[in-house]
């Protein structure tokens, strides 16, 4: 996968981690704090087809979803200092962990089963995947993920924390972390 040259500083951040986990919320309020541009890859989709995702879904069907995802994804992660979140489901597709991984860092927004569930009740129905599914059904989907999540260059455990702490810790964290990487010449 090409790299593209960016220094750690530049690079694009990109959030993963489970439907529900606050990549959309806290990615959002993430580049607020580091004055980047925020790309919801989701947002993004629907734009293209002029519908929400779980339109798309019913009428295009999942493939072609997880397509459109993937080309926005490659374009967006080329990019320099976008803050990118993407969907729960885009790490299942090798090539985007690749040059996810490649050319961005790579920060998991991991948040625990028992977290999970309390949130369940805030999720919209626009997430197709959870429609339909009981609880221990998306158990299963939500343990079988963890290993698409465990390829990251951070991860954070969201549970204890507001959006805004969260936020807050994360763009703390990535300042100082480029400070000692890659110091600013005064
Ligand atoms: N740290 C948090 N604490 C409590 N609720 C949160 C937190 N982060 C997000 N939420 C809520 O959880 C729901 C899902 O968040 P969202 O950002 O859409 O997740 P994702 O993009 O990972 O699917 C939203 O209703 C959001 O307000
Ligand atoms: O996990 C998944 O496969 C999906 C997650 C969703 O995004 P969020 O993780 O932001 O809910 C959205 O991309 C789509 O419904 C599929
Ligand atoms: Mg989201």
């Amino acid at each position: 996968m090409r790299n593209f040259g960016l220094s750690i500083r530049e690079k694009s951040i990109v959030c993963i981690g489970f439907m529900g986990a606050g990549k959309t919320t806290v990615g959002q309020l993430l580049a607020q704090r580091l004055y980047r541009n925020f790309v919801d890859i989701d947002v993004e989709i629907e734009k293209e087809f002029a519908m929400p995702i779980s339109q798309i879904f019913r009428l295009y069907g999942e493939p072609t979803f997880r397509a459109k995802e993937k080309d926005l994804i490659v374009k967006y992660s080329q990019q320099p200092l976008n803050v990118i979140s993407v969907g729960g489901g885009a790490f299942l597709q090798k090539e985007i962990q690749d040059i996810c991984m490649t050319n961005c860092i790579v920060l998991f927004l991991d948040i625990s089963w028992e977290s999970w569930k309390e949130r369940v009740q805030l999720l919209a129905d626009n997430r197709p995947l959870l429609k339909d599914r009981s609880l221990e059904d998306i158990k299963t989907l939500f343990l079988e993920r963890q290993s698409i999540y465990s390829l990251n260059h951070s991860a954070f455990i969201v549970d204890d924390f507001k959006a805004q702490e969260a936020a807050d810790y994360l763009a703390g964290a990535l300042k100082l972390s480029w400070e000692i990487h890659a110091p600013q010449s005064t």
